[in-house]
């Protein structure tokens, strides 16, 4: 079951307040964009990647795909303001119409036993993604007040990749453009044209990093990796 993947790494990272694009800080002596691009390339069932970029980091990030031996990408296309842009504009390079995957450059963690069961979920369903059962008890506030404790029994924490048939989760995007909607994920968008999208049991270590104290999750979570 084949599939094509679009990795969206044209964000500012502000919240990591590293200075540079949070996908060129290294880990254990790997950029983070480079360990998110080797699952895909070590994962049989992945065709081609398209990567999202900033026009101004192009050349930095073509040199470190040359250096790790990066084959798999098909294209390296501009970002635009908000993550649905960048995405939008790696959508439309899709070569093959069938399965896309969309994920992002800050989540390395991602394996591919997770990617094999979402691509056959989306192809039965449509649309399918990651998500964990959120632990932590929700509150609704306003102005720091609790305006309302939320049932957590049917709260989830998504995560990516997401995987869709090609040309739902494009509708979905071309209907947002249109409507200047702008969604925190994909599947918000398939949702919202009425599309059913599937819940896999996604995995607590499947992070992006997104803050500093996340740098630190992720060194523990190689470290036990290294030792299991
Ligand atoms: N205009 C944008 C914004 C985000 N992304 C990418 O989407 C993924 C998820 O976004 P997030 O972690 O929120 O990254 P940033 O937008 O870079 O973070 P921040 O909001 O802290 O600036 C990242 O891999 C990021 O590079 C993108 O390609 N284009
Ligand atoms: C799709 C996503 O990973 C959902 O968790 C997304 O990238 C979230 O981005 P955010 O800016 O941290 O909401």
């Amino acid at each position: 079951m084949m599939y094509e993947v679009v990795i969206p790494a044209a964000g500012q990272g502000k919240r990591m307040k590293a200075g540079v694009n949070k996908q060129l800080i290294e880990l254990q002596n790997e950029p983070l964009i480079v360990r998110t691009l080797k699952v895909f390339e070590n994962d049989e069932w992945c065709r081609g990647i398209i990567v999202v970029i900033n026009e101004a980091e192009r050349t930095q990030f073509e040199q470190l795909f040359s250096r790790f031996h990066i084959k798999k990408i098909t294209a390296i296309v501009s970002g635009g303001k908000e993550r649905q842009h960048s995405v939008y504009n790696g959508l439309k390079a899709v070569k093959n119409g069938d399965i896309v995957l969309i994920h992002d450059g800050a989540r390395p963690f991602v394996t591919i036993e997770h990617i094999h069961e979402l691509v056959k979920e989306a192809k039965e369903h449509g649309a399918a993604i990651p998500a964990v059962r959120v632990k932590d008890t929700i509150k609704k506030a306003r102005d720091q007040f609790v305006e309302e404790t939320v049932e957590r029994s049917s709260l989830w924490a998504v995560q990516t990749p997401q995987a869709f048939h090609v040309s739902l989760v494009l509708r979905a995007h071309e209907q947002a453009q249109k409507d200047g909607y702008i969604g925190t994920d994909d599947a918000s968008l398939v949702e919202r044209i009425g599309g059913k999208v599937k819940i896999v049991e996604g995995d607590y270590r499947n992070i992006k990093l997104t803050t500093p104290d996340d740098l630190l999750f992720a060194e523990a979570i190689l470290s036990s990796w290294v030792i299991s």
